[in-house]
């Protein structure tokens, strides 16, 4: 039988209050370098997706944010090379701190429909209806 083992990603749609919403370029060496995406990233063993996604932002983006403020949006699944990627999308309206780009090569804020104009990677493309229609 296929063994299936997905890569689970957790990712957020930060909205500001002219609800435009926290996009992350990422850094030249990874993969799709240049892209514009979501802050988050892998979920580790152990770990639940809101704590995951409480500690990348913390680690890439210097914010802090409760389960309480991450509210569940919608997933996209996708083939990634070899894998097979879940991405699941919260939404979050309320943060302590300034985002910093502590990882990313630059940090921008943007309405879901300027999103259709960027180069972000394939999975996060449906994803962008939803927001729109959601913000
Ligand atoms: N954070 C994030 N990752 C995304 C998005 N869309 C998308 O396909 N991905 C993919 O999901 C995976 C996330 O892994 P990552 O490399 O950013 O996460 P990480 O910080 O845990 O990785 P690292 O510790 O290996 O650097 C990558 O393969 C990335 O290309 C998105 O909108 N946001």
């Amino acid at each position: 039988m296929h063994s299936f083992s997905p890569l689970l990603v957790v990712a957020v749609a930060l909205i500001d209050p002219d609800g435009r919403v926290l996009l992350q370029q990422r850094p030249p060496g990874k993969p799709m370098a240049g892209l514009w995406e979501f802050p988050g990233g892998k979920i580790e063993p152990g770990e639940t997706p809101e704590l995951a996604l409480i500690r990348e932002l913390e680690e890439e983006l210097g914010i802090r944010t409760h389960a309480s403020c991450l509210a569940p949006a919608t997933f996209a699944s996708e083939a990634l090379g070899e894998r097979h990627l879940l991405l699941l999308l919260y939404v979050c309206r309320k943060w302590e701190g300034i985002p910093e780009a502590r990882h990313a090569t630059a940090l921008k804020w943007v309405r879901p429909a300027q999103m259709y104009a960027l180069d972000m990677p394939p999975a996060d493309l449906p994803l962008i209806g939803l927001l729109d229609a959601l913000i």
